[in-house]
């Protein structure tokens, strides 16, 4: 293992990640790894991290090495393995345009929910440079079905599955205070409906297509932002509101307000789902080579 371990901070509407550039995946990143840079006392921080690996050096990502050069290796603040993470996904591609990995326009992404495309938007004139915008092409939302509830504050509240690559269960509350503190997982019935744990997000309206939402991220508690969360309330606020742009046969926009900022969420009759929101990286620096041998 080399001496010098990069490592860059970031966050996407202030869900942070420790990003690992690994090309040729050499790092060993155990479980226990992870969770020790996630530690936001004895580690650098963060709701997961963003190994930047190649995709032909991962066995998990080497069959979309033709379509996707770079594989986001993401993984939850305890070190679980999830199959996508949406704000992961533009602050993994903020990295490469700042690594001069990333041209201008389309940039494929690998994750383990298949190949993402992200497009970086022009800086605003005078801005800071890699401020604007960035919009994934989040792929289709699946709706598996099947009456599941959630835990609030006062009881249960009835949830749509919404598949976005990985799990979520989305329930409408009146307050935003029903989801209670979010100290541990929801519990969600029936019990064995997410054999291996699902995202749970509470959502308000706030006017025309436009909620407000707060999430209990599997893998990483209560964060400030869930990407594919607000994706996949997006999508069963369309199905409530009468406007599953399958039926109406016109895309739908809902603005999306997290504790740590905006999303804006599209979704198309033909099922895909665009997300556009801000990526930043904060700052970078070394791992020390001997913390990092002694947490692995
Ligand atoms: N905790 C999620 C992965 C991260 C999702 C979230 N950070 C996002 O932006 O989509 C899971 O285990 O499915």
């Amino acid at each position: 293992m080399s001496t010098r371990i990069a490592f860059l901070k970031g966050h996407g509407t202030e869900n942070d990640f420790v990003i690992v550039p690994d090309p040729d995946n050499a790092l060993d990143l155990s479980p226990r790894t992870v969770a020790a840079l996630c530690d936001r006392r004895a580690g650098i921080g963060g709701d997961g991290v963003l190994h930047v690996v190649r995709s032909a050096a991962h066995p998990e990502a080497r069959h979309l090495a033709d379509e996707a050069e770079w594989f986001m290796d993401y993984r939850n603040a305890d070190g679980s393995v999830a199959e996508m993470c949406g704000n992961g996904v533009r602050v993994f591609a903020r990295y490469l345009q700042r690594a001069g990995h990333a041209g201008e326009g389309d940039l494929p992404i690998a994750t383990r929910g298949g190949v993402k495309h992200a497009h970086l938007a022009k800086d605003e004139p005078g801005a800071e440079p890699g401020t604007g915008p960035v919009t994934v092409a989040m792929g289709r939302a699946v709706l598996p079905g099947g009456d599941v509830a959630v835990a609030t504050a006062h009881g249960t509240a009835p949830a749509l599955h919404v598949n976005m690559g990985n799990p979520h269960a989305v329930a409408f509350v009146a307050d935003l205070a029903d989801a209670g503190e979010l100290l541990s997982a929801p519990a969600v019935t029936p019990a064995g409906a997410y054999p291996d744990g699902v995202n749970v997000e509470y959502v308000v309206d706030r006017g025309p297509g436009h909620v407000a939402m707060r999430v209990h991220e599997r893998g990483s508690g209560e964060t400030r932002s869930c990407g594919t969360g607000a994706c996949a309330v997006a999508v069963a606020a369309a199905r409530r509101d009468g406007a599953d742009p399958a039926v109406t046969g016109s895309p739908v926009t809902y603005t999306v307000d997290l504790p740590g900022g905006r999303l804006l969420i599209t979704e198309y009759p033909d099922g895909s789902v665009d997300m556009t929101g801000p990526a930043v990286i904060v700052a970078e620096g070394e791992i020390d080579a001997g913390w990092l041998a002694g947490v692995s």
